[in-house]
């Protein structure tokens, strides 16, 4: 068996190609950035440590690795014949993985069975994004794409940061981890990944996942940002900051449990287990790699926006994820490009335009005017 798997990035190599190491699978990684792809293609193993409670060394073997900008027609040559092509790129990277996927499905041989697609992203839906963005590079010449790819949604969930220079490979994560995936579109013949979960309603997960764990986990960068704090395990052991975030989850828990049918217990409990993975000290993660692109994590159907926006429309009104937001306004590294575009916005744009353009909200949502006055406030202190 063999994966193609684009993003050889922290959950690449953290999570991802381990799995599919781990399943059995030949794995092939494709990525644009030149030393780490020569890397990987001159190395015979890596390692990921688990870190945090039962800590581990998982290694992992029998990889190949071609640049798939320079390399193109070895990765299309890799597609052709795979079983498995899954992305850990990023939302926005999507539409430029896109047409070198669908190169590599037009190349592929009939009696092939269908490639399985899965987009393995901090976005809802994030694989229809890239099916969206793969219709758009076919070829129609070469067939019906849909009898030739089987494209499934995912939720991926284990917090891989950014790993320490001269640490060549290896990479650090934390010894959690949930991978599930869609089970629908596959029909009988489902991946066989044994550390992946296939269920037949994933929304709810997706959901739940995004709004919790990565609402959560923003609402804790940009707070600990806020408070002049590096890392996430030392922004969660201040009381402030953690008693805000528990508030952010509070109102995301009430929407998850009134929108999805979670037992508000069994909601609490994946609360209580989130915080505790964000507090692990183990894991040297950074209020800026978490709060990366600020304006991505503010736009509509994010995970702020997402809930409130949702809240809203119930008659609810939040208050911690408006706070949240506010300090979002306020991460301003000048590192992140979305950071710095995010502080032009401000300062060319009245609020009502500021907040059109980054949530898509428009003037007559009931969220709008909360968000606005944020806005206002923020433009007040420049
Ligand atoms: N790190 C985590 O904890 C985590 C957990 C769950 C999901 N995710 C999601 O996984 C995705 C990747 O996150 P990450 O933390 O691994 O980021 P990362 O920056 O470590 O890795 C992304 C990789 O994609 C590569 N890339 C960029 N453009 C590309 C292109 N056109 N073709 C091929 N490769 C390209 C980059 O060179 C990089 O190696 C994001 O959507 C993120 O939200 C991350
Ligand atoms: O990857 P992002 O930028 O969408 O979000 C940053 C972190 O919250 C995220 O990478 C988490 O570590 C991960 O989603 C945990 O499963």
């Amino acid at each position: 068996m063999k994966a193609v798997h684009f993003g050889a990035g922290n959950i690449g190599r953290g999570f991802v190609g381990l799995l599919l190491h781990e399943a059995g699978y030949e794995v092939v990684f494709a990525d644009v950035a030149d030393a780490l792809i020569s890397q990987l293609a001159s190395a015979s193993s890596y390692d990921v440590h688990e870190v945090g409670e039962s800590p581990a060394v998982k290694t992992v073997t029998g990889f190949r690795a071609f640049n798939s900008a320079s390399q193109e027609a070895a990765v299309v040559e890799e597609i052709s014949t795979a079983d498995v092509v899954t992305t850990a790129v990023g939302p926005h990277i999507l539409k430029f993985v896109a047409p070198v996927i669908a190169r590599g499905l037009a190349a592929r041989p009939t009696d092939l069975p269908p490639l399985h697609v899965m987009a393995c992203e901090n976005a809802i839906n994030a694989t229809d994004l890239l099916h969206t963005a793969i219709v758009s590079a076919w070829d129609t010449s070469a067939g019906d794409l849909d009898a030739i790819a089987v494209f499934a949604n995912t939720a991926v969930d284990r917090i891989v940061p950014n790993q320490a220079p001269g640490q060549g490979l290896d990479v650090t994560v934390e010894t959690f981890y949930e991978w599930v995936i869609d089970r629908t579109p596959f029909g009988d013949k489902v991946p066989t990944i044994p550390g992946a979960t296939f269920v037949d309603e994933l929304g709810p997960y997706i959901e739940r996942k995004l709004f919790t764990v990565n609402t959560g986990h923003a609402s804790a960068a940009y707070f600990g940002y806020q408070a002049g704090l590096e890392k996430i395990s030392d922004a969660m052991a201040d009381s402030s900051v953690a008693a805000k975030v528990r508030a952010v989850l509070e109102e995301t828990k009430e929407l998850l449990v009134a929108k999805h049918g979670f037992v508000e217990a069994e909601q609490e409990a994946y609360v209580q287990k989130i915080l505790s993975r964000f507090t692990n000290p183990h894991l040297p993660d950074t209020v800026n790699r978490v709060g990366r692109a600020p304006l991505r994590k503010l736009s509509r159907h994010e995970r702020f926006v997402g809930p409130a926006a949702e809240l809203a429309e119930r008659g609810v009104t939040p208050v911690a994820l408006l706070e949240a937001m506010s300090a979002a306004l306020r991460f301003d590294d000048g590192n992140d490009d979305e950071a710095v575009e995010l502080a032009s916005l401000l300062s060319e744009l009245d609020a009502a335009a500021v907040v059109e353009r980054i949530t898509e909200l428009t003037p007559s949502h009931p969220l709008f005017a909360a968000v606005q006055k944020l806005v206002e406030d923020r433009q007040a202190e420049a």
